[in-house]
């Protein structure tokens, strides 16, 4: 098994606690929280039959990284997940092979252009796994890596959606459209907006940094631009919320 890291606060905990339970070497939460949120967990827990262990504040913060614990802590094995993209689509297109091409599922992965901040990071992965986004892909040298910050903030999703970083995102880009992945960027001053747009194929949705925003060479790569329509003052959202937005446009479109 592999060295156990820490996930903290009861989302991320609870998450692996429901969905797999095995993996979790031990809990700490602090029993001088006794509300009603606690003791369930609590409960939870001990049916699970992990083992439970007492912990102060301080030690919990130590554990975590981070104040933002919420007195829960646990450390866990990594779970056994696909180790590559490829794997991963040649796994879709392995399930899709004996479908009637309108009920295959078609791919949808999120790509972030250098998104550094854990906290929206976090954010991305939590809204990807609402959207049911195969994958989340980022480039190596120049984005955050999953730690407990991310995990937090993902509630849960930092363990259900897959999250490859690659070596060169532009090469990344032009594998997906060499699978007839089609390429959307986003972009503040596209001229067309993503409601002008169709999702309903195989997508890769690139989104880029806080403060710069994709890379020109990146934006080069996609196939289409497309933009979130901005009525007031702001000129542009915080990634992870063009992230929901665009991703729900996804959503309702393969739902309709
Ligand atoms: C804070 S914005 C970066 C803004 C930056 N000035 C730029 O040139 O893109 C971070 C990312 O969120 C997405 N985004 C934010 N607002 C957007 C909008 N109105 N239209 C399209 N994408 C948007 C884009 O992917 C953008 O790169």
């Amino acid at each position: 098994m592999s060295t156990p890291k820490v996930l903290f606060g009861f989302h991320a905990v609870g998450v692996r606690l429901k969905t797999a339970p095995q993996s979790i070497v031990e809990i700490y939460f602090e029993p001088t929280r006794r509300d009603a949120r606690m003791r369930q967990f609590v409960e939870k827990v001990n049916e699970a039959g992990v083992r439970l262990i007492e912990a102060d504040g301080m030690r919990l913060a130590k554990l975590a990284g981070s104040h933002g614990h919420q007195g829960v802590a646990a450390r866990v094995h990594e779970l056994a997940q696909v180790t590559s993209l490829d794997e991963l689509l040649e796994q879709l297109e392995a399930a899709n092979l004996d479908k009637p091409v309108a009920e295959r599922e078609q791919p949808l992965i999120l790509v972030l252009d250098g998104v550094t901040d854990p906290h929206n990071l976090g954010a991305c992965l939590r809204v990807a796994d609402g959207a049911g986004v195969h994958a989340v892909i980022a480039p190596k040298d120049h984005a955050a890596g999953i730690n407990a910050t991310v995990a937090k903030v993902a509630s849960g999703a930092a363990e259900t959606v897959p999250y490859f970083m690659v070596t060169n995102l532009a090469r990344t880009l032009n594998e997906l459209k060499e699978r007839n992945i089609w390429i959307i960027g986003t972009s503040d001053v596209a001229p067309r907006t993503l409601y002008q747009t169709d999702f309903k194929g195989p997508v890769a949705l690139v989104l880029g940094a806080e403060g710069d925003g994709m890379r020109a060479l990146t934006a080069k790569t996609c196939d289409e631009l497309v933009s979130i329509p901005m009525r007031g003052a702001v000129e542009s959202l915080n990634v992870s919320v063009a992230s929901g937005v665009c991703l729900y446009e996804a959503l309702r479109q393969r739902s309709v």
